[in-house]
C-alpha cells in the first residue's frame, strides 16, 4: 500500500488484500475494518485500490461533492459477460450511461410519477386483497406487487400472479444475477487480463455468466417486443417504453439498448421495493409495540372506513419514522452500489488514485454507535427526535433523513417511485392487518430472526413465517371492495395473459 493511501489491513506482496477480500456479506467485514482502520479505508487488490467509507460527511464530501470524478462503476468484466456493458446501475460512466440516465428521467421525476399513480395504487390494493386470501404466501404477494407495477409503468403490461410468466422468469434470473455480482463473489479487476484467457469450460463463472446472460436477455427482448406488438395493434396505455419507442433516435438508444434500459430499470426497482417491504414486516412482528404506535395513529388519522392515501402520510409522523428506521435498521444495498473514480482524488492527506472502486458502507454507517443511539434496536423514536435519527446533539445536517438512495449522479433515479410504492404500502398494511410471530405445533411463539439475511448486492430476509390477519371484519370489507374496484385500473394493463392468469383473474373478480 502506497504511504499517502488510507490506512487499512495488512498487505501481502502482488496480491495485496486480495487473499482476505471476503466473498459474501462484504459489508459486515468491511464494518468491522472500519472500527479498526476508521471512516475511510483501504484495501489492496492486486494493483487496484478499494476505498471503503464508513462515514456520512466523507461519502456526501466525495461522492456527492465531487461527482464529477467519483461517477464512474468500477470495470466489472464478468458482469460485462452478462449485460454486454448495458446494465444502466453498473454501466460505465459515458455516453450509453449519459443517454440512458437522461431517458430515465423522464419517466421517473415526481410529476412523471405522479401519472402512474392509479397503477401503483390499485397494485397496492390487490397486494392487501392477496394477503386477505393467502396470507401465508406474503413473500410472494409481495414480489408479484413490486414487479407488476414496474413492469405496468414501463411495460405496460401487469402480472396478476406471481407465476405469471414474465414475473416467474424475472425473479429467477434476478436471484441468480444479485448474487453473482455481489461484490467479492466474482474475480477482482486486475486478474482480469488473464481470467480473459481462461477457456469456458474451465472457469464455472464464465458458464454461469453465459446462462445468466442467455435467461436474462432473452427476457428483456421478450418485454421490449410485447411492447412494440401492442403499440402496433394502436393498443397504447402511456407506459414508458412507449414513449422510449417513439424517441428512440432522439434519445440516442439503439433498439438492444432500450430492451436493456427497460430491463434494468424493472430489475433495479422490484427487488429493491420487495426486499424493503419484507423487511417492514419483519420489523413490525418483531416490535410489536412500535406496530402498535403506528395502529393507534393511523386509525386516529385515517378511522377504520377507508383505506389510507398518499395525502395522509404527512400526518403520520411515526408511519414516516418507522419507514426511515427500516432503510437504517436492515438497508436493502448495504454497500449501496460501488463508484469508481475517473481522475485523481484526494480526502483530507490521502490520496485516492484514478481507477479506484469506492463502497459507501451504507449499513457500517447506519449501524454506527457514535452516530445512533442503541443501533441494533429497531427504535423509530429517534426520527422523531432529529431528522436523520442521529444521536441529539450531532450536527449531521449533510446527511439528509435517508442515505438509502446513494449518492451524486450515480443515485437512484427511481427515488420518487419508490418512496410511492413503499410510502402507499406502509400505510395500507399497517392500517388493515395485526402481525404476529408464528406458533410452533404446541402453540409456543416462534421469535423472528432479524440478522436472517439473504447474500446479494441486495439483501432481503430469509423466507420467515408469521401470522397475518385482518384487524377487523370491516377493515376486510374494505379491502375487498377497493380490489374489485380497481378492475378497470387493472384492465388497461392486462395483455398477451396466459390462461391460467385469465382464470385466475376472472374468478379473483366473480367472487364479488
Ligand atoms: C426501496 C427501493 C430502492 C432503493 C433502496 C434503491 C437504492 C438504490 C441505490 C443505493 C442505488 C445506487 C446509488 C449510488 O450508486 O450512489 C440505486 C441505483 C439505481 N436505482 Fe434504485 N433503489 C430503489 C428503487 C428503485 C426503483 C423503483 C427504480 C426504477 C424505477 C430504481 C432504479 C435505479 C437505477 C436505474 C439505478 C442506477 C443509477 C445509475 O447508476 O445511474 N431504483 N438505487
Amino acid at each position: 500500500r502506497d504511504k499517502d493511501l488510507p490506512p487499512g489491513p495488512p498487505t501481502l506482496p502482488i496480491i495485496g488484500n486480495l487473499h482476505i477480500f471476503p466473498k459474501e456479506s462484504t459489508h459486515l467485514r468491511f464494518t468491522e475494518w472500519a472500527r479498526k482502520y476508521g471512516g475511510i479505508f483501504s484495501l489492496k487488490l492486486g494493483a487496484g485500490t478499494v476505498i471503503v467509507i464508513t462515514c456520512p460527511e466523507i461519502a456526501h464530501q466525495l461522492l456527492e461533492k465531487r461527482s464529477a470524478t467519483t461517477a464512474d462503476r468500477p470495470s466489472l468484466y464478468v458482469a460485462d459477460l452478462v449485460t454486454g456493458g448495458l446494465n444502466m446501475g453498473l454501466i460505465r460512466y459515458g455516453d450509453t450511461w449519459r443517454a440512458m440516465r437522461r431517458a430515465a428521467h423522464s419517466i421517473l421525476t415526481p410529476k412523471a410519477t405522479a401519472r402512474h399513480f392509479p397503477i401503483q395504487i390499485a397494485e397496492a390494493t390487490q397486494l392487501l386483497y392477496d394477503m386477505l386470501c393467502t396470507a401465508e404466501s406474503f413473500n410472494t404477494h409481495i414480489k408479484r406487487y413490486s414487479s407488476s407495477v414496474i413492469m405496468s409503468v414501463l411495460h405496460g403490461k401487469r402480472s396478476p400472479r406471481y407465476e405469471t410468466p414474465d414475473t416467474a422468469d424475472f425473479f429467477r434470473v434476478e436471484h441468480e444475477w444479485s448474487t453473482f455480482v455481489e461484490p467479492g463473489a466474482t474475480p477482482p479487476v486486475d486478474l482480469i487480463p488473464i481470467l480473459k484467457y481462461v477457456p469456458a469450460p474451465l472457469a464455472k463463472w464464465k458458464r454461469t455468466a453465459a446462462r445468466i446472460r442467455e435467461m436474462q436477455r432473452g427476457l428483456y427482448l421478450r418485454l421490449l417486443a410485447g411492447t412494440e406488438e401492442r403499440v402496433q395493434r394502436g393498443e397504447h396505455n402511456g407506459s414508458y417504453m412507449e414513449v422510449v419507442l417513439e424517441r428512440r433516435q432522439e434519445l440516442g438508444l439503439d433498439r438492444h439498448t432500450a430492451a436493456y434500459l427497460g430491463g434494468s430499470l424493472v430489475e433495479a426497482g422490484s427487488e429493491t421495493t420487495s426486499s424493503f417491504l419484507n423487511s417492514l414486516i419483519l420489523c413490525l412482528v418483531a416490535y410489536p409495540q412500535a406496530q402498535k404506535h403506528a395502529q393507534e395513529e393511523i386509525d386516529g388519522v385515517v378511522g377504520q372506513d377507508r383505506l389510507p392515501t398518499l395525502e395522509d402520510l404527512q400526518n403520520l409522523p411515526y408511519i414516516r419514522a418507522i419507514i426511515l428506521e427500516t432503510h437504517r435498521f436492515r438497508p436493502v444495498t448495504p454497500l449501496l452500489l460501488p463508484h469508481a473514480t475517473t481522475a485523481p482524488e484526494t480526502y483530507k492527506n490521502y490520496s485516492i488514485p484514478a481507477g479506484s472502486t469506492i463502497f459507501v458502507n451504507y449499513c457500517g454507517i447506519s449501524h454506527d454507535p457514535m452516530l445512533y443511539d442503541g443501533p441494533e434496536v429497531f427504535c423509530p423514536n429517534r426520527y422523531l427526535l432529529a431528522d436523520n435519527g442521529t444521536k441529539p446533539g450531532l450536527d449531521k445536517s449533510s446527511m439528509g433523513p435517508t442515505l438509502a438512495f446513494g449518492f451524486g449522479r450515480r443515485s437512484c433515479p427511481g427515488i420518487h417511485l419508490a418512496e410511492n410504492s413503499i410510502n402507499i404500502n406502509a400505510m395500507n398494511l399497517i392500517w388493515a392487518f395485526k402481525f404476529e410471530p408464528a406458533l410452533d405445533k404446541d402453540g409456543n411463539v416462534i421469535e423472528p430472526d432479524t440478522f436472517a439475511y439473504s447474500k446479494g448486492i441486495t439483501c432481503e430476509p430469509l423466507p420467515f413465517k408469521c401470522r397475518i390477519t385482518p384487524r377487523t371484519a370491516e377493515k376486510a370489507e374494505i379491502i375487498r371492495r377497493e380490489f374489485w374496484g380497481a378492475a378497470d385500473t387493472f384492465k388497461k394493463f392486462e395483455f398477451g395473459l396466459s390462461e391460467e392468469d385469465k382464470e385466475f383473474v376472472l374468478s379473483s373478480r366473480d367472487r364479488f
